[in-house]
Protein backbone atom coordinates (compact mmCIF):
# COMPACT_ATOMS: atom_id res chain seq x y z
CA UNK A 1 0.00 0.00 0.00
CA UNK A 2 1.49 3.53 -1.04
CA UNK A 3 2.89 5.39 1.66
CA UNK A 4 1.97 9.85 2.24
CA UNK A 5 6.03 10.15 2.38
CA UNK A 6 8.11 8.61 0.46
CA UNK A 7 11.82 9.07 -1.46
CA UNK A 8 15.50 8.05 -0.88
CA UNK A 9 16.33 10.92 0.81
CA UNK A 10 13.44 10.09 3.43
CA UNK A 11 14.19 6.69 4.14
CA UNK A 12 14.84 6.88 7.57
CA UNK A 13 11.43 8.56 8.72
CA UNK A 14 9.52 5.43 7.58
CA UNK A 15 8.61 4.37 11.12
CA UNK A 16 6.29 7.60 11.00
CA UNK A 17 4.58 7.36 7.92
CA UNK A 18 1.19 7.27 7.29
CA UNK A 19 -0.54 5.19 5.20
CA UNK A 20 -3.14 6.64 2.39
CA UNK A 21 -5.54 3.73 2.18
CA UNK A 22 -5.99 3.48 5.81
CA UNK A 23 -6.32 7.02 5.76
CA UNK A 24 -8.94 7.81 3.06
CA UNK A 25 -9.77 4.38 1.62
CA UNK A 26 -8.89 5.98 -1.90
CA UNK A 27 -5.77 6.60 -4.06
CA UNK A 28 -4.10 10.09 -3.23
CA UNK A 29 -5.59 12.52 -4.78
CA UNK A 30 -2.46 13.94 -5.73
CA UNK A 31 0.81 12.54 -5.67
CA UNK A 32 4.12 14.40 -5.79
CA UNK A 33 7.37 11.85 -6.78
CA UNK A 34 11.05 13.17 -6.38
CA UNK A 35 10.25 17.02 -7.34
CA UNK A 36 13.08 18.97 -7.52
CA UNK A 37 13.66 22.80 -8.28
CA UNK A 38 16.98 24.43 -8.65
CA UNK A 39 17.15 28.31 -8.54
CA UNK A 40 18.16 29.90 -11.07
CA UNK A 41 21.76 30.64 -8.85
CA UNK A 42 21.89 26.21 -8.80
CA UNK A 43 20.32 26.26 -5.23
CA UNK A 44 18.54 23.50 -4.81
CA UNK A 45 15.10 24.64 -3.37
CA UNK A 46 12.78 21.36 -3.35
CA UNK A 47 15.05 18.33 -3.22
CA UNK A 48 13.64 14.98 -4.43
CA UNK A 49 10.24 15.47 -3.05
CA UNK A 50 7.56 12.92 -2.50
CA UNK A 51 4.28 13.38 -0.94
CA UNK A 52 0.68 11.47 -1.55
CA UNK A 53 -1.96 14.15 -0.39
CA UNK A 54 -4.91 11.66 0.45
CA UNK A 55 -8.34 12.81 -1.62
CA UNK A 56 -11.11 15.02 0.80
CA UNK A 57 -8.58 15.86 3.94
CA UNK A 58 -6.76 18.90 4.85
CA UNK A 59 -2.89 18.69 4.58
CA UNK A 60 -0.42 21.20 6.46
CA UNK A 61 2.37 22.50 5.50
CA UNK A 62 4.96 23.98 8.03
CA UNK A 63 8.30 24.64 8.08
CA UNK A 64 10.77 27.51 8.62
CA UNK A 65 10.98 30.40 6.67
CA UNK A 66 12.37 30.16 2.73
CA UNK A 67 12.20 25.85 3.51
CA UNK A 68 10.08 25.75 0.10
CA UNK A 69 6.75 25.79 1.28
CA UNK A 70 5.00 27.79 -1.40
CA UNK A 71 7.27 26.43 -4.16
CA UNK A 72 6.00 22.75 -3.21
CA UNK A 73 1.97 24.42 -3.16
CA UNK A 74 3.11 26.21 -5.78
CA UNK A 75 4.21 23.03 -8.28
CA UNK A 76 0.56 21.63 -7.61
CA UNK A 77 -1.09 24.21 -9.85
CA UNK A 78 1.82 24.89 -12.48
CA UNK A 79 2.39 28.56 -10.81
CA UNK A 80 5.49 26.89 -10.86
CA UNK A 81 6.02 24.56 -13.33
CA UNK A 82 6.95 21.26 -12.67
CA UNK A 83 8.95 18.98 -13.82
CA UNK A 84 7.07 15.92 -16.31
CA UNK A 85 5.75 12.76 -14.31
CA UNK A 86 6.38 14.82 -10.99
CA UNK A 87 2.61 15.82 -10.10
CA UNK A 88 -0.03 13.64 -10.77
CA UNK A 89 -3.41 14.71 -10.07
CA UNK A 90 -6.11 11.64 -9.84
CA UNK A 91 -2.85 9.99 -11.86
CA UNK A 92 -2.78 12.09 -14.21
CA UNK A 93 0.63 13.71 -14.89
CA UNK A 94 -0.36 17.65 -14.61
CA UNK A 95 1.97 18.32 -17.51
CA UNK A 96 -0.71 17.04 -19.44
CA UNK A 97 -3.36 18.66 -18.70
CA UNK A 98 -4.04 22.24 -20.37
CA UNK A 99 -3.04 24.64 -17.88
CA UNK A 100 -7.07 26.54 -17.52
CA UNK A 101 -8.63 23.43 -16.63
CA UNK A 102 -6.17 22.55 -14.24
CA UNK A 103 -6.16 25.51 -12.44
CA UNK A 104 -10.32 25.60 -12.27
CA UNK A 105 -9.79 22.25 -10.73
CA UNK A 106 -6.85 23.27 -8.38
CA UNK A 107 -8.18 26.44 -7.03
CA UNK A 108 -5.79 28.50 -5.29
CA UNK A 109 -6.22 31.51 -2.42
CA UNK A 110 -2.79 34.02 -1.59
CA UNK A 111 -1.69 35.67 1.90
CA UNK A 112 -3.76 38.55 0.31
CA UNK A 113 -6.58 38.72 -1.97
CA UNK A 114 -6.86 40.53 -5.14
CA UNK A 115 -10.42 40.95 -6.26
CA UNK A 116 -10.90 41.94 -9.90
CA UNK A 117 -12.63 45.31 -10.53
CA UNK A 118 -16.88 45.53 -10.33
CA UNK A 119 -18.98 44.07 -7.11
CA UNK A 120 -18.64 40.70 -5.45
CA UNK A 121 -21.17 39.18 -7.16
CA UNK A 122 -18.83 40.38 -10.68
CA UNK A 123 -15.69 38.85 -9.43
CA UNK A 124 -17.90 35.28 -8.12
CA UNK A 125 -18.95 35.21 -12.29
CA UNK A 126 -15.57 35.64 -12.88
CA UNK A 127 -14.83 31.55 -13.52
CA UNK A 128 -18.10 30.48 -15.06
CA UNK A 129 -18.31 33.68 -17.53
CA UNK A 130 -14.85 32.56 -19.14
CA UNK A 131 -16.48 29.64 -19.97
CA UNK A 132 -20.20 31.44 -21.25
CA UNK A 133 -21.95 30.04 -18.27
CA UNK A 134 -24.03 33.07 -16.40
CA UNK A 135 -24.53 32.47 -12.97
CA UNK A 136 -27.55 32.73 -11.78
CA UNK A 137 -28.42 35.75 -8.02
CA UNK A 138 -29.31 32.71 -6.61
CA UNK A 139 -26.25 30.67 -7.28
CA UNK A 140 -23.77 33.73 -6.21
CA UNK A 141 -25.84 33.68 -2.95
CA UNK A 142 -25.30 30.09 -2.74
CA UNK A 143 -20.86 30.78 -2.82
CA UNK A 144 -21.04 33.58 -0.74
CA UNK A 145 -23.22 31.43 1.41
CA UNK A 146 -20.75 28.92 1.41
CA UNK A 147 -18.00 31.47 2.37
CA UNK A 148 -19.58 32.39 4.97
CA UNK A 149 -20.64 35.97 3.20
CA UNK A 150 -24.56 36.64 3.24
CA UNK A 151 -26.47 38.04 -0.04
CA UNK A 152 -25.90 41.93 0.62
CA UNK A 153 -22.27 41.49 -0.33
CA UNK A 154 -22.93 40.51 -3.60
CA UNK A 155 -23.52 44.73 -4.47
CA UNK A 156 -20.80 45.58 -2.46
CA UNK A 157 -17.47 46.24 -4.18
CA UNK A 158 -13.67 45.42 -3.29
CA UNK A 159 -12.97 48.83 -1.60
CA UNK A 160 -15.71 48.70 0.68
CA UNK A 161 -14.43 45.12 1.98
CA UNK A 162 -12.58 44.52 4.88
CA UNK A 163 -9.21 41.90 4.02
CA UNK A 164 -10.88 39.21 5.79
CA UNK A 165 -14.30 39.86 3.98
CA UNK A 166 -12.17 40.03 0.49
CA UNK A 167 -10.48 37.10 1.45
CA UNK A 168 -13.98 34.99 1.71
CA UNK A 169 -15.00 36.83 -1.32
CA UNK A 170 -11.51 35.65 -3.32
CA UNK A 171 -12.87 32.05 -1.46
CA UNK A 172 -16.43 32.37 -2.99
CA UNK A 173 -14.69 33.35 -6.72
CA UNK A 174 -12.36 30.20 -6.60
CA UNK A 175 -15.28 27.71 -5.10
CA UNK A 176 -17.61 29.24 -8.59
CA UNK A 177 -15.15 27.10 -10.74
CA UNK A 178 -16.13 24.16 -8.27
CA UNK A 179 -12.23 22.89 -7.70
CA UNK A 180 -12.17 19.44 -6.76
CA UNK A 181 -8.50 20.95 -4.78
CA UNK A 182 -8.13 24.29 -2.75
CA UNK A 183 -3.92 25.27 -2.32
CA UNK A 184 -3.96 27.64 0.36
CA UNK A 185 -1.02 29.97 0.47
CA UNK A 186 -0.86 31.48 4.23
CA UNK A 187 -4.65 32.55 3.62
CA UNK A 188 -5.15 33.73 6.80
CA UNK A 189 -1.61 36.03 7.92
CA UNK A 190 -3.34 39.22 6.98
CA UNK A 191 -6.51 38.65 9.00
CA UNK A 192 -7.69 39.33 12.23
CA UNK A 193 -8.50 36.62 14.78
CA UNK A 194 -12.28 36.38 14.24
CA UNK A 195 -11.90 36.72 10.17
CA UNK A 196 -9.29 34.03 10.67
CA UNK A 197 -11.52 32.06 12.76
CA UNK A 198 -14.57 32.43 9.79
CA UNK A 199 -12.01 31.47 7.27
CA UNK A 200 -10.65 28.07 8.96
CA UNK A 201 -14.67 27.40 9.76
CA UNK A 202 -14.94 27.70 5.84
CA UNK A 203 -12.25 25.14 5.03
CA UNK A 204 -13.37 22.59 7.09
CA UNK A 205 -17.29 23.13 6.05
CA UNK A 206 -15.63 22.29 2.63
CA UNK A 207 -14.53 19.09 3.19
CA UNK A 208 -16.97 17.83 5.06
CA UNK A 209 -20.01 19.74 2.86
CA UNK A 210 -18.08 19.14 -0.67
CA UNK A 211 -15.08 16.43 0.21
CA UNK A 212 -12.43 18.97 -1.21
CA UNK A 213 -9.02 18.48 -0.57
CA UNK A 214 -7.02 21.24 0.77
CA UNK A 215 -3.34 21.98 1.17
CA UNK A 216 -2.85 24.64 3.29
CA UNK A 217 0.52 26.19 4.26
CA UNK A 218 0.67 28.13 7.28
CA UNK A 219 3.15 29.65 9.64
CA UNK A 220 0.49 29.32 12.88
CA UNK A 221 1.17 25.92 14.05
CA UNK A 222 -2.00 26.23 16.18
CA UNK A 223 -4.13 27.03 13.01
CA UNK A 224 -2.65 24.07 11.46
CA UNK A 225 -3.84 21.60 14.65
CA UNK A 226 -7.21 23.36 14.36
CA UNK A 227 -7.80 22.34 10.73
CA UNK A 228 -5.81 19.86 9.26
CA UNK A 229 -5.82 15.87 9.32
CA UNK A 230 -2.67 14.93 8.52
CA UNK A 231 0.71 17.90 8.75
CA UNK A 232 4.12 17.77 6.85
CA UNK A 233 6.85 19.52 8.11
CA UNK A 234 8.97 21.14 5.51
CA UNK A 235 13.04 21.60 6.07
CA UNK A 236 15.51 22.99 3.61
CA UNK A 237 13.74 21.54 0.73
CA UNK A 238 12.59 18.55 2.24
CA UNK A 239 9.51 16.79 3.53
CA UNK A 240 11.63 15.54 6.90
CA UNK A 241 8.28 14.09 8.33
CA UNK A 242 4.15 13.55 8.04
CA UNK A 243 2.35 13.31 11.26
CA UNK A 244 -1.28 13.46 12.15
CA UNK A 245 -1.51 17.28 14.49
CA UNK A 246 -1.65 16.20 17.46
CA UNK A 247 1.52 13.95 17.10
CA UNK A 248 3.76 17.48 16.44
CA UNK A 249 5.75 16.92 19.88
CA UNK A 250 6.62 13.30 18.65
CA UNK A 251 8.95 14.98 15.40
CA UNK A 252 12.10 13.68 15.68
CA UNK A 253 13.59 15.56 12.72
CA UNK A 254 16.39 18.11 15.09
CA UNK A 255 15.10 21.25 12.66
CA UNK A 256 11.75 20.00 12.89
CA UNK A 257 11.67 19.82 16.30
CA UNK A 258 13.38 23.20 17.36
CA UNK A 259 11.27 25.03 14.73
CA UNK A 260 7.86 23.64 16.89
CA UNK A 261 9.54 24.43 19.77
CA UNK A 262 10.15 28.07 18.57
CA UNK A 263 6.63 28.51 17.30
CA UNK A 264 4.79 26.83 19.90
N1 LIG B 1 11.57 32.43 -8.39
C1 LIG B 1 12.57 32.19 -7.53
N2 LIG B 1 13.85 32.35 -7.91
C2 LIG B 1 14.87 32.10 -7.06
N3 LIG B 1 14.70 31.68 -5.81
C3 LIG B 1 13.46 31.49 -5.38
C4 LIG B 1 12.31 31.73 -6.21
N4 LIG B 1 11.20 31.45 -5.49
C5 LIG B 1 11.63 31.06 -4.28
N5 LIG B 1 12.95 31.09 -4.22
C6 LIG B 1 13.77 30.71 -3.06
O1 LIG B 1 13.39 29.41 -2.72
C7 LIG B 1 13.43 29.23 -1.32
C8 LIG B 1 12.08 28.73 -0.86
O2 LIG B 1 11.11 29.75 -1.05
P1 LIG B 1 9.59 29.52 -0.66
O3 LIG B 1 8.89 30.83 -0.86
O4 LIG B 1 9.07 28.35 -1.37
O5 LIG B 1 9.73 29.19 0.88
P2 LIG B 1 8.64 29.24 2.03
O6 LIG B 1 8.93 28.10 2.92
O7 LIG B 1 7.28 29.32 1.45
O8 LIG B 1 9.01 30.61 2.76
P3 LIG B 1 8.10 31.61 3.60
O9 LIG B 1 7.60 30.84 4.78
O10 LIG B 1 9.05 32.69 4.00
O11 LIG B 1 7.01 32.10 2.69
C9 LIG B 1 13.80 30.59 -0.73
O12 LIG B 1 15.19 30.56 -0.45
C10 LIG B 1 13.50 31.54 -1.84
O13 LIG B 1 14.35 32.67 -1.77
Amino acid sequence: MPSLLSGESNGALREHLLDVEALSGQEPKIRVRDLTRVSDDGSLILKGVSMDIPKGMIVGVIGPSGSGKSTFLRSLNRLWEPPATTVFLDGVDIASIDVIALRRRVGMLFQLPVLFEGTVADNVRYGPNLRGHKLSDKDVYKLLTLADLDASFAKKTGSELSVGQAQRVALARTLANDPEVLLLDEPTSALDPISTENVEDVIVKLKKQRGITTVIVSHSIKQIQRVADIVCLVVDGEIVEVLKPDELSQATHPMARRFLQLSS
